[in-house]
């Protein structure tokens, strides 16, 4: 039987495992360990842009990631903040879930 915490597990506390794109840049930011929940990954990704300073002075809620590592992994040059549901789709591409 399934106890508690594996019957409602909400989605952002459901494992993924980074692929080794992601993974490469999630230990910059400062991660040790290979499965994530969803909202660890966004913590550390966000530490990633902030460490390089890839969002717009102007503009914070733009990022620009084309010449780096991290536009290769979402695919894009360019995102805004403001769009999540974008960016979960995006970042997700590079999860698979872990069943424990
Ligand atoms: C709510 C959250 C968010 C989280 C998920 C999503 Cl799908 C959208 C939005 N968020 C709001 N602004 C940011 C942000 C903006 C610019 C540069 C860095 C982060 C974030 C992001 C966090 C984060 O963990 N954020 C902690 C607090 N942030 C406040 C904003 N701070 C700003 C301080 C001034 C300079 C610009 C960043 C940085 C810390 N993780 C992310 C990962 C990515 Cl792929 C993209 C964005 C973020």
């Amino acid at each position: 039987c399934l106890s508690s915490s594996q019957v409602n597990t909400a989605d952002n506390e459901k494992l993924v495992r980074p692929n080794v794109q992601l993974q490469t840049l999630l230990r910059q930011a400062g991660a040790e360990q290979d499965v994530f929940t969803l909202k660890e990954v966004m913590v550390y990704l966000g530490k990633y842009i902030m460490s390089k300073q890839l969002y717009d002075q102007q503009q914070q809620y733009i990022v620009h990631c084309g010449g780096d590592a991290l536009g290769a992994v979402l695919g894009v040059d360019t995102f805004s903040v403001k769009e999540p549901r974008i960016l979960f789709a995006m970042v997700t591409k590079n999860l698979t879930a872990v069943r424990h």
